[in-house]
């Protein structure tokens, strides 16, 4: 008996051995291998793969690790579309024209999961849980509910809970070597100065969670405010809590944690100025190219954090390889901006987005695109009423002469909502410590280093935004590029439209309140005459200077 025992302990010492020396020389081989090289042959489960960062993630990684073995994404079927049909339909987009041109069965690597990741064990079928924990061996959680007016309770379902349950069942996954989370820059946008590291929790989230509970919507809606603090929204708010489920699961997992600030458009790749969405400041390009936000609060001066979509993608694939092979003792968190490398300001994106527009305008434009930001309230007031409002109201009394539904004020209404909501961000600055991000940078190969290039400092911003303002008309609006000179002709019968409608307006002016009264009119004559001898004042001591 004693002997039997001996036997089977050593029969398990040898296989611990034989498995310790295979991971030994699998850490080996990984150490050594450029990124593409770590990703052939590796299973990859990607959520939020239906998103603009989830699809980006997919493109990249079929493209520049061709010999990656499969991806595995998490997709519930919504708005009546079947999961196939999603899939199906996503794999059509124009985002895969190079990757399909290259290989044209990229299509047999993606196998969709049925998943809604608001349920319990997110939905997947114990089949699919089988499969998943028998084959992957890299994780990328992107999903999330993004929306900044997210009522508290779905936010913290999808962006809390459902990491939580996709961490479960990452740790009964037997050959995973890495779990990356995408978090946001902004989740702790409560503090000025943000390092690499994982701030305290607003709350428990395991408390918050059994609180909420059992509470009805109505009383959950009423202690937000209070719950969420100095925070802005329930978004960032759920991001920081799930930041820190994440950490939770560092003893058991390699974890890695991106924090991208402003998703943009991308830069180069597949090709520049790929947008889907009308997220973040593309929303407000595209108002304001259509001539119909014309003022919003932000401060001319503050460093506008964005960063190119795939720019946070070849981070977030570089930092998968580093997570997989280095194995850091804790999760390593990679704060993933521009600010402090490469700054850019509001005021100069106001610039070159409004020259970008006039250059190569949208069509049907409301008016011409002319907008100003400010950070004063009183300003900003003035432009809503003198840009926004009073032209809706005359639009829609116009609709309503003729006979039509009045609509411009609606959608004045949801903007100011809207922009309402992205003001925070606008109106001020943060500034992130980025060491890790070019702590990973030197890790890479020089070849590596072009293939997921993530230096910031390369970005030639008013390029950028140009190609991202043509970005959000070819792929957002899906307009042509053909119909430039129409749209300009466009704008120039705007242009006539504004200086008859001026010109009308200080006739209309001067015959109401000047030419009625000798006061008005006397006021009149002493402006006049004043700027007249101001005029005289300076031609004469210009000469005398002279
Ligand atoms: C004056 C101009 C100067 C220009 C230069 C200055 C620029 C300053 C820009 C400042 C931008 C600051 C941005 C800061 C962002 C901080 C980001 C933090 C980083 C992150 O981690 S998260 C990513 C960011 N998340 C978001 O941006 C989400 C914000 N959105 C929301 O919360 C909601 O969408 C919103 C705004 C509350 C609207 O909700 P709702 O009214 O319910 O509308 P829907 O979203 O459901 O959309 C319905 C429908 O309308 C379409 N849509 C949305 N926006 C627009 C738009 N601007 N124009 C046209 N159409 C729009 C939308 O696609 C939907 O269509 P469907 O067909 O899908 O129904
Ligand atoms: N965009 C940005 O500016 C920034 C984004 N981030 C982070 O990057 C990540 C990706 O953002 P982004 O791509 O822009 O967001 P999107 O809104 O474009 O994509 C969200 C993804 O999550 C999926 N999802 C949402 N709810 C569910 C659900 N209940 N079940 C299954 N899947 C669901 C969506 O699927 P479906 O298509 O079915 O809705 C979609 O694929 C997020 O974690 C976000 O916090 C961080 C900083 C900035």
């Amino acid at each position: 008996m004693s002997t039997e025992l001996s036997e089977g302990r050593d029969l398990n010492r040898l296989e611990e051995e034989e498995q310790t020396s295979e991971a030994q020389s699998r850490l080996i081989s990984n150490e050594m291998a450029s990124i593409p090289e770590y990703y052939a042959g590796k299973s990859v489960l990607i959520t939020g793969a239906t998103g603009f960062m989830g699809k980006v993630l997919v493109e990249k990684l079929l493209r520049s690790c061709p010999d990656v073995k499969a991806l595995y994404i998490l997709v519930r079927p919504k708005a009546g579309q079947s999961m196939k049909q999603r899939v199906s339909d996503m794999m059509k987009c124009k985002l895969f024209d190079r990757v399909r041109e290259e290989n044209p069965d990229f299509h047999q690597k993606i196998i969709p999961i049925s998943s809604e990741l608001t349920q319990p064990g997110l939905s997947i079928s114990s089949v699919d849980v089988e499969r998943l924990t028998a084959c992957i061996n890299i994780v990328f959680h992107c999903a999330a509910t993004i929306r900044f007016d997210e009522p508290l309770k779905h936010a913290l379902q999808l962006n809390v809970i459902a990491t939580q349950q996709l961490l479960s069942l990452a740790q009964q996954m037997h050959h995973l070597e890495a779990f990356i989370h995408i978090s946001t820059a902004y989740a702790n946008c409560n503090c000025k100065h943000i390092d690499e590291i994982i701030y305290p929790p607003p709350v428990e989230p395991k408390k918050l969670i059994e609180s909420l509970e059992w509470m009805d919507d109505g009383i959950v809606r009423d202690i937000t405010p209070r719950l969420i603090g100095d925070r802005p929204n329930t978004y960032t708010y759920t991001k920081a809590l799930a930041e820190h489920v994440v950490q939770q699961e560092q003893d058991k997992l390699n974890i890695g944690i991106i924090r991208p600030s402003i998703v943009g458009a991308s830069w180069q790749e597949p090709f520049p100025g790929w947008i889907d969405n009308f997220n973040g400041p593309s929303g407000v390009f595209i108002a304001a190219g259509k001539g119909i936000l014309r003022t919003m609060r932000a401060n001319n001066d503050a460093v506008a954090d964005l960063i190119p979509v795939d720019m946070v993608i070849n981070l977030t694939l570089a930092a998968g390889w580093y997570t997989a092979v280095h194995r850091p003792k804790t999760a390593l968190v990679y704060n993933c901006t521009t600010g402090s490398l490469n700054p850019f300001h509001w005021g100069e994106i106001e610039h070159h987005v409004m020259s970008s527009f006039k250059r190569n305008p949208l069509e049907q434009a409301f008016r011409r695109p002319n907008a100003n930001i400010t950070s004063n309230y009183l300003i900003y007031q003035y432009w809503i009423l003198v840009s926004h409002k009073f032209p809706a109201f005359i639009y829609d009394l116009f609709l309503r002469l003729c006979g039509q539904k009045p609509q411009m004020m609606r959608i004045f209404n949801r903007l100011h909502k809207a922009i309402s909501l992205l003001e925070y961000f606008s109106s001020q600055e943060w500034q992130w410590n980025s060491e890790n991000m070019n702590m990973l940078m030197s890790h890479l190969t020089p070849e590596d280093r072009k293939i997921f290039n993530f230096d910031v400092r390369q970005l030639n911003w008013p390029e950028y935004i140009e190609n991202y303002c043509i970005g959000t008309k070819k792929y957002v609006l899906n307009e042509d590029m053909s119909d430039i000179p129409a749209a300009r002709q466009h704008l120039r019968k705007l242009r006539n439209i504004r200086y008859t409608f001026n010109t009308m307006l200080v006739v209309f002016i001067w015959r109401v309140f000047i030419a009625r009264s000798q006061m008005a009119r006397n006021i009149w004559y002493f402006v006049v005459s004043l700027c007249f001898k101001f005029l005289s004042y300076f031609r004469a001591s210009s000469t005398l200077t002279n």
